[in-house]
C-alpha cells in the first residue's frame, strides 16, 4: 500500500504524528509538503495529493489542514477523488466500506493525536463492500461527468 500525504500550516504537526505512525507500521508513504508551519495555503497541498491519487499512482491519501475542511474541499474538485473529512473512526471505516473514499481529512484544530491515529488505522484496515455502494458511487460519477467538461 502507498500513501500520499499532505497538509497546510494548520496540520503540519498532525502529518508529522501520522507519518511516524505509517513508518512503524511499514506503510509506505510520499509526502507533498507542506514541510514547516509557516504560513501557506491549503488548496495547493489538497491539489497535489489529489492528483497523485487520481493518477492510480498512490493507493489513497490522508490530507491535513486546521480543521480538514478546507483542504478536503480543495481535493474534491479533482475528477474521481472522494475525499472524507473525518472526525471520528466510525465514519472513518464507513466512508471506506460504503463511499470507497480514496481521502481522508483531518483536522489538527479539531482532532488530538491519539484519535486521529485511530481513525487512520479505522480507514486503512477498513474494504469497500460494492454491491448497492458501487451503483452510488457510479451515481456520483455521473454527476462529475456532467459539470466536470
Ligand atoms: O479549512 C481550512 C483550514 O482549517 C486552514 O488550515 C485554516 O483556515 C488556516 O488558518 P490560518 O491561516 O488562520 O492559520
Amino acid at each position: 500500500m502507498k500513501i500520499a500525504l499532505g497538509c497546510d500550516h494548520g496540520g503540519y504537526n498532525l502529518k508529522k504524528v501520522i507519518m511516524e505512525h505509517l513508518e512503524k507500521k511499514g506503510i509506505d508513504y510520499k509526502d507533498f509538503g507542506c514541510y514547516d508551519t509557516s504560513s501557506c495555503d491549503y488548496p495547493d497541498y489538497g491539489l497535489s495529493v489529489a492528483e497523485a491519487v487520481a493518477s492510480g499512482e498512490f493507493d489513497c491519501g490522508i490530507i491535513v489542514c486546521g480543521t480538514g475542511i478546507g483542504i478536503s474541499i480543495a481535493a474534491n474538485k479533482v475528477p474521481g477523488i472522494r475525499a472524507a473529512h473525518v472526525t471520528d473512526t466510525f465514519s472513518a471505516r464507513a466512508t471506506k466500506q460504503h463511499n470507497n473514499a480514496n481521502i481522508i481529512a483531518l483536522g489538527e484544530r479539531v482532532t488530538g493525536p491519539g484519535l486521529a491515529i485511530d481513525i487512520v488505522d479505522a480507514y486503512l484496515s477498513a474494504s469497500f463492500e460494492g454491491g448497492r455502494h458501487q451503483n452510488r458511487i457510479d451515481k456520483i460519477s455521473e454527476i462529475e461527468k456532467k459539470y466536470c467538461k
